[in-house]
């Protein structure tokens, strides 16, 4: 059977290279096609939760900063302006299809203890049990890790990993600015091809993962590797695309060949 189309609680994570345009105002026709896709599904019976980045981008675009502060209260700053302006935005269309959603700002810290671990987990299971679609971000107010890269979830990307394995979720999606991971980075080698199945990480392919495409983007491939090398040991698969077309997301739970996808190392038992 095949590890795309028996997925039914899926994780999302986007980044900000598909939530904001290079002049860092909001991308609108990519989050409207988002969220009426995930509605959508929604209603066809699947579990989601979103993994949205963004906060930091489209507070410095509220504030009127055009370039990215190195000053790291000024990117608290902004990230709080910001995960106020996506909330508000994803609450108003959300509800336009009847959906709820909630804020769910994590760091690294909060699962740090196993009883913390326990109440986040039990936290998303009482969420989706009561059909609600969180929105995940890292909180960047408290934890500079992330937004200065250094001992972090290591981005949005591994947070979205870690959410996955707290949600015991089927299927972790990756959208970026790009269609999966590619045999180098294609924005430097015009003849790199793309990879459509991975089974382990290894060091090759940490040798072709680069580092981010946009100013907006912090990650990169190197990042997606390290959330591909969570997922596959924890028994979530992962799959990155690009998600300039939310509408893709048919066509993976529909079972067809989109992206590159980690496999599982093992299918995790329903309790
Ligand atoms: N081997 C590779 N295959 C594909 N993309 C790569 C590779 N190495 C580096 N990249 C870069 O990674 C970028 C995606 O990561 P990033 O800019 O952090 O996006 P996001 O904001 O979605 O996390 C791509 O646009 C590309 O430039
Ligand atoms: N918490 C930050 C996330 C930054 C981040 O990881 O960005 P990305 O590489 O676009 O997923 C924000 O919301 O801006």
């Amino acid at each position: 059977m095949s590890t795309r189309s028996d997925a039914r609680r899926l994780v999302l994570k986007i980044g900000t290279s598909s939530l904001t345009y290079p002049n860092g105002k909001l991308n609108i026709r990519c989050i409207e096609h988002l969220v009426r896709v995930i509605s959508d599904l929604h209603n066809r019976g699947f579990e989601l939760v979103l993994v949205s980045s963004g906060a930091v981008g489209v507070g410095l675009n509220k504030l009127g900063i055009m370039d990215r502060p190195r000053d790291m209260r000024m990117k608290q700053a902004a990230a709080a302006v910001g995960q106020c302006e996506l909330m508000h935005i994803y609450d108003k269309m959300f509800l336009e299809y009847g959906v709820t959603v909630a804020q769910v700002l994590l760091t690294r810290h909060n699962i740090a203890s196993a009883e913390h671990y326990a109440n986040v987990e039990g936290t998303f299971d009482a969420l989706l049990t009561a059909g609600v679609v969180p929105i995940v971000n890292e909180n960047d107010v408290v934890s500079t890790e992330e937004l200065s890269r250094v001992e972090t979830f290591g981005d949005n990307d591994t947070l979205s990993a870690v959410v996955a394995q707290l949600c015991k979720a089927d299927l972790l999606i990756i959208f970026t600015d790009i269609d999966g991971l590619y045999s180098d980075n294609p924005r430097e080698n015009p003849d790199a091809q793309l990879i459509s199945r991975v089974e382990a990480i290894n060091d090759d392919l940490r040798k072709i993962a680069g580092g981010p495409g946009t100013k907006g983007g912090t990650g990169g491939m190197a990042t997606k590797l390290s959330a591909a090398e969570i997922c596959m040991e924890n028994g979530v698969s992962m799959l990155i695309t690009k998600g300039d077309r939310a509408e893709v997301l048919y066509d993976i739970v529909d079972g067809k060949k989109v992206g590159t996808l980690f496999k599982r190392k093992f299918k995790r038992k329903k309790v």
